[in-house]
């Protein structure tokens, strides 16, 4: 159970219908196309649909009771005595029932942003903490002003730990969701260009990330990217632990290796494998491990679910295609820190004989998304054979490629048909293929041609 009527009214006291305080919310939705059990049902003002057109259908699928625009007509076919709490907002109404749900349970609150690597880290600390504790974590990528509280609202009533991914494109969002979710531990992956067309340069995007700290519990853990200069300054308020390469760091980050199972590396005197390859991914599961030392969990437990985690697709994700070729689904999303970190793992594996990269434009770069583009070149070794680019920007790369005088074979491509075609002679069993762009790309559709059982 998460709440009673009784407890819900206390909130949004306008109501419609039998109200009967002691009916208990099992679960909160907002998709009436979704099955659900004894479900508080949110209608959501959307951009392509009304929530509230779908009231009829969200009962017949387990809704018990449902919060209602106080601005929109009550249908005329809802079933007598349905009980409806009547707000101004849905959206703000779910937030403030996320916020009064997060502190009634009270777990220790573990916030998550920064421009890469949200969703890996979330998945790393999520396994660690899940070796001690009843942890929830944020589901795939649900980190923005509905996700964040549907999150919340999700966690089991007995949970200890609360995994929470913020995501934010525009300056003021991640004030919300800090005080939402009131982190007892913040965690900031980096600083890079995401979203930048939005945020209009990158100490935009480090003060918008900083907003997390209008949440943060005084004297709450600060874990921070070390390196970062943007983020180099007194945190008074809270125990601030900088985890890095450079001497900077609080906490440093040392010998890391790329082997063909992943990335080792030593911190705080302890050496860690991850079936992740590159430093970003070192330093994500270094936030992990030192969050899990700052918790007094077990070394040996740390390692241990460090080794085979369980990690959200689409990130550096290895598979295997026709002809044995790997195949590596980055697909996710794409900006140019993670572009250029993927490139720099794939420029150091060793074992096959050719290397691909099949690029895809990346979005919201703004003004200077031309040079964003151009400056992935600078990474690309002549270790990489063949270069396909896909969109308007991303032929750029190959562009400044051939400006270089690198040996790299381009193709700029206009049909996922001629695509197959071209990149033919390099699907073989040793060869490597990457994968990556923006969301909106959807470049796992071209990747999927060259999967076995597609
Ligand atoms: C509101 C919602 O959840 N929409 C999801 C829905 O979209 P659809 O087009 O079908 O519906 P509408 O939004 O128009 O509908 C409004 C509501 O009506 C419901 N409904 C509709 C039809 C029906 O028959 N019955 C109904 O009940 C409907 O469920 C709506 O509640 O489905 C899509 C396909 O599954 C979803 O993609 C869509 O989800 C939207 C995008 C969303 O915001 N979902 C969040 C739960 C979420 O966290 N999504 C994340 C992505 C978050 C993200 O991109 N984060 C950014 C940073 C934050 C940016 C922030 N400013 C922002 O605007 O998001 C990042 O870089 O990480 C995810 O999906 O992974
Ligand atoms: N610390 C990092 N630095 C640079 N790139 C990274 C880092 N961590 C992950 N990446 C890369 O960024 C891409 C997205 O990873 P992930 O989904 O974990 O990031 P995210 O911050 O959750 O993204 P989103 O903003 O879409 O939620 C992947 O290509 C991944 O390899
Ligand atoms: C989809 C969203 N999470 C995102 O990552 N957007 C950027 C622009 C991308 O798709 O690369």
């Amino acid at each position: 159970m998460l709440f009673t009527i009784h407890d819900l009214i206390q909130l949004f006291p306008n109501t419609k219908g039998n109200i009967v305080n002691s009916t208990t919310i099992q679960s909160v939705s907002t998709d009436s196309r979704k099955k659900m059990v004894d479900a508080l049902f949110v209608p959501i003002i959307g951009e392509n649909f009304d929530g509230h057109d779908y009231l009829a259908e969200a009962i017949s699928h387990g809704a018990i009771a449902a919060l209602w625009d106080n601005e929109t007509e009550i249908p005329a076919s809802i079933p007598n005595g349905f009980p409806l709490l009547l707000v101004d907002d849905t959206i703000k109404a779910l937030q403030q029932l996320s916020q009064y749900y997060r502190r009634k349970i009270n777990p220790l609150v573990i916030g998550i942003t920064g421009s890469n690597g949200k969703t890996t880290t979330k998945d790393l600390v999520g396994q660690i903490l899940k070796t001690t504790f009843k942890t929830h974590v944020t589901k795939g990528n649900f980190n923005n002003h509905i996700g964040l509280p549907l999150t919340v609202l999700s966690m089991p009533r007995d949970t200890e730990m609360l995994v929470l991914e913020m995501g934010m494109n525009h300056a003021g969002e991640m004030t919300l969701l800090a005080n939402i979710a009131e982190p007892d531990v913040a965690i900031i992956t980096n600083i890079g260009e995401s979203h930048i067309e939005y945020l209009g340069s990158r100490e935009n995007i480090a003060k918008a990330k900083l907003e997390i700290l209008s949440g943060l519990k005084k004297n709450g853990l600060l874990i921070i990217d070390g390196d970062e200069p943007l983020l180099s300054r007194n945190f008074i308020s809270y125990q601030k632990i900088g985890i890095g390469t450079t001497e900077k760091a609080d906490v440093l980050l040392k010998d890391i290796k790329l082997t063909n199972k992943g990335t080792t590396f030593t911190i705080n005197d302890q050496t860690y494998q991850i079936p992740l390859y590159g430093i970003h991914h070192a330093k994500n599961a270094s936030f992990a491990i030192v969050l899990g030392e700052h918790l007094n969990l077990d070394e040996h437990m740390i390692k241990k679910a460090l080794q085979q985690p369980h990690m959200t697709d689409m990130r550096f994700e290895m598979l295997k295609g026709i002809n044995g070729v790997t195949l590596i689904n980055d697909a996710y999303n794409a900006s140019p820190t993670s572009m250029k970190a993927s490139i720099d793992v794939i420029n150091q594996l060793q074992g096959y004989k050719e290397k691909v990269l099949v690029l895809g434009d990346m979005f919201e770069l703004g003004t200077e998304k031309e040079e964003w583009h151009r400056s992935i070149a600078h990474v690309i070794d002549e270790e990489i054979n063949a270069l396909f680019t896909i969109g308007d920007y991303a032929h750029m790369i190959a562009d400044e490629v051939n400006k270089q005088g690198k040996q790299i074979s381009c193709y700029q491509v206009k049909s996922i048909n001629t695509f197959l075609k071209q990149i033919r002679p390099y699907v073989h069993k040793d060869a490597l293929i990457l994968f990556k762009a923006s969301r909106g790309m959807r470049l796992e559709d071209w990747m999927e041609k060259l999967l076995l059982d597609k």
